[in-house]
């Protein structure tokens, strides 16, 4: 129990009677990286809004790090550590890569004006900016704006900036949409390093990426868990196999 991160237990979403998410018991273990998989419509994307409280859930409860948030306004889920990254652009075309994590940076402390006022501190956010640019590979281009750097390079910019606010869990949403190939490898590879002592959940369609990252894989189907546990087992199984038969991501 104690190595659980997130806990659902019974967690529902109707919109208008039309049942998304059907009672689903999701466990999520601290450490792992967590794939959730599913064809189209699956509800996998409303799980994460529900988990993120960007959604009220219809029914069921919501446990992260053992207390209960099925309520918790989505502001304070954040702050308490979990943080959705990815398909909500969370950067500043218009500023360069550095201001864009040094402004990252400042949005766990925005309640404390005073403190980021000063150069000192000025200084110490820039310090620390440079660090996540480093840390996800884009040094060289930390004064070029955002806007002017390829696809695969903004997805890195938006994981430094997620890592800004120090997530527990980091919910990874789709983080190799429209990428090529190279970009998959390198942003795979990237997850992988960030993932080092946090918890990662994510949705994703590249199951070839999923296979590589995860630890533990849901896979989903009208709004249910269809199976559970590492790639070979879920793989294997004949019930998923013919939910993603006439899939577009099969
Ligand atoms: N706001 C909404 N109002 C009504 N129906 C919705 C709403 N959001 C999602 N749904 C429906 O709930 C079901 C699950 O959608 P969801 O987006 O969670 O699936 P998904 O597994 O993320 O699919 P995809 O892989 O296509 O992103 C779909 O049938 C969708 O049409």
């Amino acid at each position: 129990m104690t190595d659980t991160i997130i806990e659902t237990r019974g967690l529902t979403k109707d919109f208008r009677g039309f049942v998304a998410v059907g009672g689903i018991d999701l466990k999520v273990r601290k450490g792992s990286i967590h794939a959730l998989i599913g064809p189209n419509g699956a509800g996998k994307s409303t799980v994460f809004n529900l988990l993120t409280r960007f959604l009220p859930a219809s029914g069921g409860k919501i446990f992260f790090k053992g207390e209960e948030i099925t309520r918790r306004d989505p502001a304070l889920v954040a702050q308490s550590g979990m943080v959705r990254s990815f398909q909500i652009s969370s950067t500043f075309p218009a500023f360069s890569l550095r201001d864009n994590v040094r402004i990252a940076l400042q949005r766990p402390r925005q309640l404390s004006y005073h403190f980021w006022r000063s150069d000192k501190t000025l200084a110490d956010l820039y310090g620390r900016a440079d660090e996540l640019l480093d840390a996800v590979g884009l040094t060289r281009w930390r004064d070029l704006r955002a806007a002017d750097l390829s696809y695969g390079r903004k997805r890195a910019l938006e994981l430094a900036t997620t890592l800004a606010l120090d997530p527990e869990v980091m919910l990874l949403d789709e983080p190799m949409a429209g990428l090529g190939h190279e970009d998959i490898e390198r942003i795979a590879n990237l997850i992988r390093k960030v993932a080092i002592g946090r918890t990662v959940l994510m949705v994703e369609h590249n199951l070839k990426v999923v296979a590589d990252l995860s630890d533990t894989i849901t896979v989903l189907a009208r709004g249910k868990i269809l199976a559970e546990g590492p790639y070979a087992v879920v793989a294997a199984n004949p019930e998923v196999r013919s939910a993603y038969m006439g899939s577009a991501h099969a």
